[in-house]
């Protein structure tokens, strides 16, 4: 993406390893006074927030509009990171936004029911697998015997930066660990083989309810929390004699709700709840806003992976030759302007 003349522009990271989009949702309809304070421009590469005396003008690698459909988004944010796993490379797709923006709408789709899947507005999560489990379909007619792949699954969720199994739910709070042969890794998370994508669809659905019941058992909202679903896909390819075995991993991410502290008078447990959400996204726009800057500038530097849970955990599927989007969703209306300019300020810094 080239930087344009305006106030701001966001994303890219030289060879196109991290993306940013932004996706504007259509406003509820029973919104009384609704007035829309975003517009698209240039093509869909710029967002315009109308704002007095003169509107502000941010640019990104793709804006999508409120008529955009599910799988125009896919198209869009999904594609290259599934290819390039399967290709052997490690993927993240996350949605970031304010609680109702349409993060799980974008990720998931309008509910989380299995039947879902073959909705034509499953979201981005379901589409991945369909194009993943294709993709694998055509390199095994390609090479036949010869390549063999096998899927597992996990789901876990980072609450107040403690990690949770969600496909076989336990009060546990789980670790991080890191070893030379297999690089960060959480302690005691179960794995599930899937087959194919109906199967990946169907653990990934029974899971997002363990997070709504534990959430309810535990006093915590669900969106607060981020739920990181997470594929690990095994290649194994014989020439000659020798087998070459390559392992790649695809991290589907809804992050926890953006709130401003300030908007949502939270206090207790609700405060305790926004501060670490807040920490672990400002962290997760530094690690990404120095991995922009290192593939630009073609030079090392420290990347704070350590700083929070959510991108140690990652940090194996950030950088190098991986393929991150970040899709940052929007309310249009005037009442999300305060959050809305918040999240562009933010999503620009990356
Ligand atoms: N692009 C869209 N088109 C149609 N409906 C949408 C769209 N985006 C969101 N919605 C609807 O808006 C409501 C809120 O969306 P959603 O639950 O995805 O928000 P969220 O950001 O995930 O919220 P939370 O942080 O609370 O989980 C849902 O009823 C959803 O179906």
């Amino acid at each position: 993406m080239s930087v344009k003349d305006q106030s701001f522009a966001c994303g890219d990271a030289g060879e196109n390893n991290i993306q940013v989009f932004v996706r504007i949702r259509p406003p509820s309809g029973d919104e009384p006074g609704y007035s829309r304070v975003v517009d698209v421009a240039d093509g869909g590469t710029q967002l315009i927030l109308h704002q007095e005396p003169n509107p502000r003008i941010f640019a990104f690698d793709f804006v999508a509009d409120i008529t955009s459909t599910q799988d125009a988004i896919f198209n869009r944010l999904g594609r290259k990171v599934i290819e390039n796993c399967v290709a052997g490379y490690n993927g993240t797709i996350f949605a970031y936004g304010q609680t109702g923006s349409g993060k799980t709408f974008t990720m998931l789709g309008p509910n989380e029911d299995a039947d879902n899947f073959q909705h034509e507005l499953r979201g981005v999560i379901p589409r991945s697998f369909e194009y993943l489990y294709q993709l694998i379909e055509r390199e095994k007619e390609l090479h036949g015997e010869g390549k063999q792949f096998l899927c597992k699954c996990s789901f876990l969720e980072i609450y107040n930066e403690q990690i949770f199994d969600l496909l076989e739910p336990s009060p546990t709070v789980l670790h991080l660990r890191e070893s030379l042969k297999t690089g960060v890794y959480v302690a005691g998370l179960s794995e599930k083989v899937v087959a194919d994508a109906s199967e990946a669809y169907e653990v990934l659905c029974s899971s997002w309810m363990n997070r709504k019941v534990a959430s309810t058992s535990m006093n915590r909202e669900s969106s607060r929390s981020h739920a990181v679903f997470c594929l690990q896909i095994e290649s194994k390819e014989k020439k000659g004699s020798v087998e070459h075995i390559r392992t790649s991993q695809l991290n589907l991410v809804d992050l926890a709700g953006s709130e401003r502290q300030k908007d949502t008078n939270a206090t207790g447990i609700r405060l305790k709840e926004a501060g670490s959400i807040n920490k672990s996204l400002s962290n997760l726009g530094n690690v990404i806003m120095a991995l922009v800057t290192v593939s630009r500038d073609n030079k090392k530097r420290y990347i704070p992976y350590r700083d929070s849970k959510l991108t140690f955990l990652l940090r194996d599927s950030l950088g190098g030759n991986s393929k991150t989007s970040l899709i940052a969703c929007i309310h249009p209306g005037h009442k999300c302007f305060g959050e809305t300019l918040s999240m562009l300020q933010c999503t620009c810094l990356l």
